[in-house]
């Protein structure tokens, strides 16, 4: 039996970040290469107000300045040159070439409008500093500025951005395709099927398989398999064939007669790199990498310890695969303390929430036991406690990781 460190070490030395492609850019992906701007960004000098256009320089103009509108430009109205004067102009609207600054409509007074009553004297009621009310092509975003970096995860704002500067095709890791096989004789998979005696429902399938897409990868095949070593080796070949480059199974580790998976794997050539980690739960995990090169993870059937399997050891690989760094925990201090009975690394259902003066802190929720499923739905993070430390009291520093390598901590709607 391995320690966790150790097993971490052996699964970022086998998982190696996947081919980078060019593709459109889609929430959740992560960037490989960092993105460089083709276009200034805002791409022209432009109002900030509806208003008026006007020159006035270095030195500003004075309240009381009288001007003759000789143009409008409104949003969308290609480029303009002025001939001094006032322009007439809308937010956004280009500055017409010869012009430097903005005063808005309110700080205007007008003399005299034309016959369409659109004004064609005005006075100012206010100073124009140089410059009020531009904005210049280029502040946000300069042409050839690297504007997004490598690692970067794809959501709204950066979406906003990309939009913005006109970018079709970002680089990004391919997606790692993940097969989830899950195994026993027991498993139920249609939620209107009566269950017969000693049958129980598939709850890791959808658990996992959400998971999975969470943590940046695409479930490419998932299938429950019974417990023999025929159907395995019939599922493993359509894991192969839909190109997975992670296959994950759940079941069928552990020491029963039926825990097939560790002779099946050795008889398909796969390489084992360990079987069982001194953590709790999920200690019968097992890590091979398979002839085609894709890694394989045998997680234990029970819930609580297949969802540890994902994600302790399966997230830390997909982060590899997508060229991320390692995580590195929030420490928060541990309401309630916790009481270690065992020199293992444990895993624990945690919830996190605000304290009465808004900082954050965990707690370890009561039901552990592996088979417990109802804690896990109320539960909003992981508090992990490492091997080596003992007792801890109430307050005490704990490492803890939000549900999902790529998800934050999420504090509303978890009861
Ligand atoms: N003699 C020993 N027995 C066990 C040991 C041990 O060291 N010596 N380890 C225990 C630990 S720890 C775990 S964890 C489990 C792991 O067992 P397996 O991975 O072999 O899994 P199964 O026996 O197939 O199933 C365990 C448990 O989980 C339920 N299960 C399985 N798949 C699903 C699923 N998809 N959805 C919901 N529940 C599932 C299954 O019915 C069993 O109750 O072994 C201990 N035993
Ligand atoms: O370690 Mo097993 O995962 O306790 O139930």
């Amino acid at each position: 039996m391995i320690g966790y460190d150790e097993a971490l070490v052996l699964i970022q030395r086998e998982a190696k970040p996947l081919p980078v492609v060019s593709r459109t850019p889609v929430p959740g992906q992560v960037l490989a290469e960092p993105v460089h701007s083709g276009e200034d960004l805002p791409p022209f000098d432009n109002s900030a107000m509806d208003g008026f256009a006007l020159r006035v320089g270095d030195a500003g103009a004075v309240a009381g300045g009288e001007f003759e509108v000789l143009g409008a430009q409104a949003a969308g109205d290609a480029q303009a040159v002025a001939q001094g004067g006032a322009w007439e102009i809308m937010t956004g609207a280009r500055i017409p070439d010869g012009l430097d600054a903005v005063i808005p409509v309110e700080q205007v007074e007008v003399l005299a409008r034309d016959g369409d009553g659109k004004p064609a004297r005005i006075r100012l009621q206010a100073d124009v500093p140089p410059g009020q009310h531009l904005r210049r092509h280029g502040e946000d975003v300069r042409k050839g500025d690297r504007f997004l970096a490598a690692g970067t995860r794809l959501d709204a704002p950066q979406l906003m951005l990309l939009a913005a500067l006109g970018v079709p095709l970002v680089d990004v890791h391919a997606t790692p395709r993940v097969a989830l096989l899950n195994t026993g004789r027991e498993l139920v998979d249609d939620p209107a099927q009566a269950l017969g005696s000693g049958e129980i429902r598939n709850s890791n399938g959808p658990y996992l398989a959400r998971r999975i897409e969470q943590a940046g990868g695409e479930v490419v095949l998932r299938q429950t398999v019974s417990d023999d070593a025929e159907a395995f080796f019939i599922a493993m070949e359509q894991a192969r064939s839909a190109g997975a480059e992670l296959v994950l199974s759940t079941g069928a580790v552990s020491m029963g007669r039926y825990d097939f998976i560790p002779d099946a794997l050795r008889k398909l050539g796969a390489t084992l790199h360990f079987h069982k980690v001194a953590i709790r739960p999920g200690k019968p995990l097992l890590f091979a990498t398979l002839p085609n090169g894709a890694l394989f993870f045998g997680l234990p059937g029970n819930p609580a310890s297949s969802a540890v399997g994902l994600r302790f050891f399966v997230e830390p690989a997909l982060r590899a695969m997508l060229g991320l760094a390692p995580e590195r925990p929030l420490r928060l201090p541990l309401l309630g303390g916790y009481r270690k009975r065992h020199a293992l690394r444990f895993h624990l259902k945690g919830h996190v929430a605000l304290d009465g003066e808004g900082r954050l802190q965990a707690r370890v929720l009561p039901g552990q036991e592996s088979f417990r499923i109802a804690p896990l739905a109320h539960s909003n993070a992981w508090v992990v406690v490492d091997a080596a430390a003992g007792d801890l009291p109430d307050g005490a520093l704990v490492d803890v990781y939000p549900p999902g390598h790529l998800l934050g901590l999420q504090l509303q709607g978890q009861g």
